[in-house]
């Protein structure tokens, strides 16, 4: 991996006064499962507008192989396959019928259509399914069917807009593993937008969280767990037996610990530093049994949390600003009070 597919400089979406994405800079590799996280409105599928070519940018640029997004969108479609959140079938078509409806429009031979189509529904397994009419298809079937009709193109890169949205759990998985088999196992390029955490932490290789039109971090879900980590205080979950007020004293005089409570069955200690290895020296030392021992915080919940409340506060107080700056502007040139 090493060879930039998807990139984008400065690119930015206004719907009047809003802006919806705001100065995105993004590198994605080829071969690489890139996840766009953010919760509803973040400007997700905006972006992915502008990088298949169907809104123009306020400003800045998107460019997919070389190609920018925006003048050659023909180009682009020629080598992007999308599979939007709710893909669309004739529900009075086969899944098979459709797959060929696609392929035309494609330019395809019908001996291509055939193969191609017989290949991408063995890959989806909707061999079984595929003469039946799409309307009568579960969810997840259909979300399968949308593959197998990006797959119907060959694409170099593949975009979809919360793929794993309404599946069940079983869908999901299936889902998730077919992703990950286009990108490792046929070297395509993937962009997956989703508010749905986990999938993500599971197969992506790096994502971006967007909150409010930002990319307020991205990188290897490792990296950003160790931003987290750096800036807050280290908190250890840790249930020991025996489990008595001795144990309590003992540590909390351990070196780095600044504090120690029950909650429940376990003890949460607060350190300055990671005190996992001296800790457990000391308590195998000392005949206490570990029975469980979790740091909080690096995982991908906290790493949400803590960008999503950094950003929702920032957000807050631009808007107290803004009201303020009002209340100013009222009260100077329009002779209103504050109230
Ligand atoms: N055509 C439009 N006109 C005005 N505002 C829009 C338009 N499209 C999107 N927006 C606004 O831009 C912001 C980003 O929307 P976008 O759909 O890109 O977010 P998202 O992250 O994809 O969320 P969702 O999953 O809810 O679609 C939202 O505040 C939305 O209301």
């Amino acid at each position: 991996m090493g060879e930039v597919i998807i990139q984008t400089s400065g690119l930015t979406k206004r719907y009047g006064e809003k802006i919806a994405v705001n100065q995105l800079n993004l590198s994605i590799k080829k071969g690489e499962i890139f996840g766009l996280l953010g919760p509803n409105g973040a400007g997700k599928t905006t972006t992915i507008l502008m990088l298949l070519g169907l809104t123009e940018p306020s400003a800045g640029t998107a460019t997919i192989c070389g190609m920018d997004c925006t003048r050659n969108a023909l180009g682009i479609k020629k080598i992007v396959g999308y599979l939007p959140d709710n893909p669309g079938f004739y529900q009075d078509l086969t899944g098979r019928q459709n797959l060929a409806f696609t392929g035309r429009l494609n330019g395809l031979s019908e001996e291509e259509i055939k193969k191609r189509s017989d290949e991408a529904l063995n890959r989806v397994r909707l061999e079984d399914a595929a003469d039946k009419k799409t309307g009568t298809y579960s969810k997840g079937m259909r979300q399968r069917l949308g593959i197998a009709d990006v797959l119907m193109k060959d694409p170099e890169i593949i975009i979809m807009d919360e793929p794993t949205l309404g599946l069940d759990p079983e869908g999901m998985r299936e889902l998730l593993e077919l992703m990950t088999q286009m990108s490792k196992e046929d070297g395509r390029t993937l962009l997956i937008s989703s508010h749905q955490l986990y999938q993500v932490q599971q197969i992506c290789d790096r994502v971006g969280i967007f909150v409010n039109g930002n990319l307020v971090a991205c990188g290897e879900i490792e990296d950003l767990g160790h931003q987290v980590q750096d800036s807050t205080k280290y908190s250890l979950e840790l249930q020991v037996d025996p489990c008595d007020d001795k144990v309590l004293a003992e540590i909390s005089r351990q070196p780095g610990v600044s504090s120690i409570q029950k909650e429940g069955n376990m003890f949460v200690v607060e350190s300055k530093y990671d005190i996992r290895s001296q800790l457990t020296s000391f308590l195998g030392s000392h005949e206490y049994t570990i029975q469980h021992l979790h740091q909080r915080g690096g995982d991908l919940d906290a790493i949400y949390r803590m960008y999503f409340e950094r950003a929702e506060a920032e957000a807050e107080a631009i808007a107290m600003k803004a009201t303020q700056k009002g209340k100013l502007h009222n009260r100077l040139f329009r002779g209103g009070g504050t109230k």
